[in-house]
């Protein structure tokens, strides 16, 4: 599974997705260079998106905002990225859930599984880099994540782009992967998506 996340372009929208992409992601956080409002993902036609699912990136929107906004802007998915607590993503509904971890707020591997499984009703987990919010180009440790006994399958991120998802890829295939996400690693700019860059990724992680 693959999604390209941060779309701000009708035309990154079509690429991407013509390029294999199953989950396209937007980014409903004010403060982010991807930031987009509901409008754009509602307005795009059915045929730009082919088989590709969208998902609504939240990190401090309430319950009601990140409610109304899955409607306005017809989302399948919302990805919880502010550590949102069970009850949030019962509000939400558990099924469209992709909950996200920060593995380096963690002491241990065990610890970060511990916490999942609190989770474990949710649709599916995303590991970042950092110890909160997105988008920072930086990678996980993909050996330390080899280990990882996840109740859920994961989507791994951070930093991810042609030159390392394949390791990532491998690192982590045995660990309940169930794909990666891509952003800034695939970009020419903030919100820009290279569709080269998408291209050769996803080639390199499904070869
Ligand atoms: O990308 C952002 O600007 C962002 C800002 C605030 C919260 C989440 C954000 N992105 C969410 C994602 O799913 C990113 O793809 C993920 O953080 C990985 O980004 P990158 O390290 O650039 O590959």
């Amino acid at each position: 599974m693959i999604k390209v996340c941060g779309m701000t372009r009708p035309e990154d929208v079509r690429l991407c997705a013509e390029a294999g992409a199953d989950l396209l992601g937007f980014i409903f956080h004010p403060a982010s260079p991807r930031f987009v409002t509901p409008d754009f993902p509602a307005s795009l036609e059915p045929e730009a998106l082919g088989q590709a699912r969208k998902v609504g990136v939240f990190v401090k929107e309430s319950v009601v905002e990140v409610r109304h906004t899955l409607d306005e802007a017809r989302l399948d998915y919302v990805q919880l990225h502010g550590g949102q607590d069970q009850k949030f993503c019962r509000s939400v509904g558990f099924e469209r859930v992709i909950k996200v971890f920060w593995p380096e707020r963690y002491a241990s591997l065990d610890e970060l599984a511990e916490d999942m499984a609190r989770f474990a009703d949710c649709a599916l987990f995303l590991l970042d880099a950092g110890t909160s919010g997105g988008g920072h180009g930086r990678s996980l440790d993909f050996a330390a994540l080899a280990k990882l006994d996840s109740p859920r399958p994961w989507l791994l991120a951070g930093g991810l782009g042609p030159k390392n998802v394949r390791a990532a890829v491998e690192a982590c295939a045995k660990a309940n992967l169930a794909g990666v996400d891509l952003n800034s690693g695939v970009e020419s700019a903030p919100g820009l998506k290279d569709i080269e860059k998408v291209r050769t990724a996803i080639a390199a992680c499904r070869r």
